[in-house]
């Protein structure tokens, strides 16, 4: 089995009701991509894009708990996420990283509670500026592989993506060969620990946008990306998914 192509948008804390309209534009646009499409909005936006949607964009949370229920007030559980619509879930952003101090330990557990519910886990890895430039990245990437990835892990229940932070809504990307190398090492990890690594959908994220799409889509072991700003609007998200379905 190849990995899979997919284009995944993460909304972030962007986008209320009217926003649905992106929708209906990147469905009368694309409708028939050569890739999945994947839109990861405000949990508010879950359940009315599925609906919106009909099957034909698959949607996805931003995050989740690792209990499936409780005194949590705030946090959604990954059955929740489901039974609002959702596929597949964001886990491990590097925002989510900074802003509520998740560790690797409980990236993990998160996902786990994501494969028990059925979802897609997109857990997220990168290094920071400081990082890459003191020669750490592969070994940070490295860590947050071991780290973040459950040991049930699948291809058909992860997805891995790499955004290095120093990228992320930046306008600066690594060059193909950088992007190649920490690729290659995931493909490698994933591969030596679980049985069918090979097929793990890699995708890579930080700045893609329409311009810079097929460039890096022609990188090997790149399947998709992880699109922030430039999913927000179908004319950039469009340009984006039809790159990486001619890739
Ligand atoms: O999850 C998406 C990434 O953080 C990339 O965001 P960006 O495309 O705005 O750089």
């Amino acid at each position: 089995m190849a990995p899979r192509k997919l284009a995944a948008g993460n909304w972030k804390m962007n986008g209320t009701l009217a926003a649905l309209a992106e929708i209906d534009r990147l469905l009368a646009d694309h409708p028939a991509p050569g890739c999945e499409v994947l839109i990861c909005p405000p949990a508010t936006l879950i359940h009315p894009m599925a609906a919106r949607s009909q099957g034909r964009i698959a949607v996805g949370g931003q995050d989740c708990h690792a209990k499936t229920s409780g005194a949590h007030t705030g946090d959604i559980a990954a059955a929740q996420l489901r039974d609002a619509g959702s596929s597949h879930v964001i886990l491990g952003h590097s925002e989510r990283r900074t802003d509520h101090a998740e560790t690797d330990e409980q990236v993990r557990a998160k996902a786990a509670a994501a494969h028990e519910a059925g979802l897609v886990a997109v857990i997220c890895v990168g290094e920071t500026e400081v990082q890459r430039d003191a020669g750490q990245t592969l070994d940070v990437i490295s860590a947050q592989l071991a780290g973040s990835v459950p040991d049930g892990a699948t291809a058909a229940n992860t997805v891995i993506a790499y955004e290095p932070v120093w990228a992320i809504g930046t306008g600066r990307t690594p060059t193909s060969d950088q992007i190649a190398e920490v690729h290659a090492l995931m493909r490698e990890r994933l591969s030596a620990r679980l049985g069918d690594g090979a097929d793990f959908a890699l995708l890579y994220g930080g700045s893609v946008k329409p311009g810079n799409a097929a460039e890096i889509f022609a990188i090997p072991h790149v399947n998709g990306a992880l699109v922030g700003g430039a999913s927000l609007k179908a004319e950039d998200f469009g340009p984006i998914i039809a790159a990486l379905s001619a890739a």
